[in-house]
């Protein structure tokens, strides 16, 4: 039996006007992420993956294709499709000197919770990323790491459905970045968290255990596990391996070996 899919994705184009020049940022993309599961998107800078994040978000309306997200149609109702959304982008969700619990309540009044409830979904969030402890601190004060678990609890409090993370652990350390992909395999085990991320880091997506949609100049060249993309280039030892037989190029950052355990 098929799973059932909680992002769906078919011919997505879009072309922004430059002056009078079209640039073809998405030429055509699709793909599916089932409930519960992991999808990240890979490609070297300017392939197109932030603008897709952003219309499958329904921050950006396509140009052309569809967007399903929870069946619900994205492009038809973003308002209603973004309830089941929680988006992370690259930049900081809070301000520097604001304590974290105290914003985060606010962020979830923002969805038109009542206070009460608002601090049980703070709490909730704080909880889930394994951050309680941090909830009397300013973001300004914490490393980097602690703060990109701050941004993803941001994401949390109105109880999304489906998670999007736009370059969830890109400037960490290595230590800091393991900490980050802990938190994002618990939020799917424990609370079966379907989760959509764009990185720069083979090494992490090998070791997630996901789907992997490679793009380049707008459209999905590859698509697989690790090791299926692996098993089609054959001689591929790796994922980079795989990348430059695609592409012809190398992603600009692959990041060091690290331990996930
Ligand atoms: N608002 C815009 N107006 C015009 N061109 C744009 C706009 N946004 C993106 N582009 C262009 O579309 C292409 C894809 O950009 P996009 O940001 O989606 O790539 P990316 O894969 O996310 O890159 P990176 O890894 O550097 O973040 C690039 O050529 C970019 O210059």
């Amino acid at each position: 039996m098929d799973e059932p899919l909680m992002v769906q994705a078919r011919g997505l184009r879009k072309t922004f006007m430059v002056g009078r020049q079209p640039v073809e940022a998405v030429r055509n993309v699709s793909l599916d992420v089932p409930a519960g599961g992991l999808l990240a998107l890979l490609g070297p800078n300017g392939a197109g993956k932030s603008t897709t994040m952003r219309m499958l978000t329904t921050l950006l309306p396509p140009t052309a294709g569809s967007v399903h997200v929870a069946g619900i149609d994205a492009v038809a109702e973003p308002a209603l499709a973004r309830r089941q959304i929680g988006y992370v982008g690259q930049k900081h969700a809070a301000g520097e000197n604001y304590r974290i619990r105290d914003e985060l309540i606010t962020q979830a009044r923002l969805f038109g919770l009542s206070k009460a409830v608002a601090r049980e979904r703070a709490d909730e969030a704080l909880e889930m990323l394994g951050i309680a402890s941090l909830g009397k601190r300013a973001p300004g004060t914490l490393s980097g790491g602690q703060r990109r678990r701050v941004d993803i609890a941001f994401g949390l409090v109105h109880r999304p459905r489906v998670l999007f993370l736009d370059e969830p652990t890109t400037g960490l350390d290595p230590h800091s970045r393991a900490g980050v992909w802990e938190q994002i395999e618990r939020l799917r085990r424990e609370h079966d968290m379907t989760v959509l991320l764009t990185t720069h880091y083979l090494d992490e997506v090998e070791r997630a255990a996901g789907q992997i949609v490679i793009v380049d100049a707008g459209e999905v060249v590859a698509q697989g596990s690790a090791a299926e993309l692996r098993g089609r280039v054959p001689g591929a030892a790796s994922l980079d391996d795989v990348f430059i037989a695609l592409t012809g190029r190398r992603l600009q950052a692959t990041g060091e070996a690290y331990s996930h355990a």
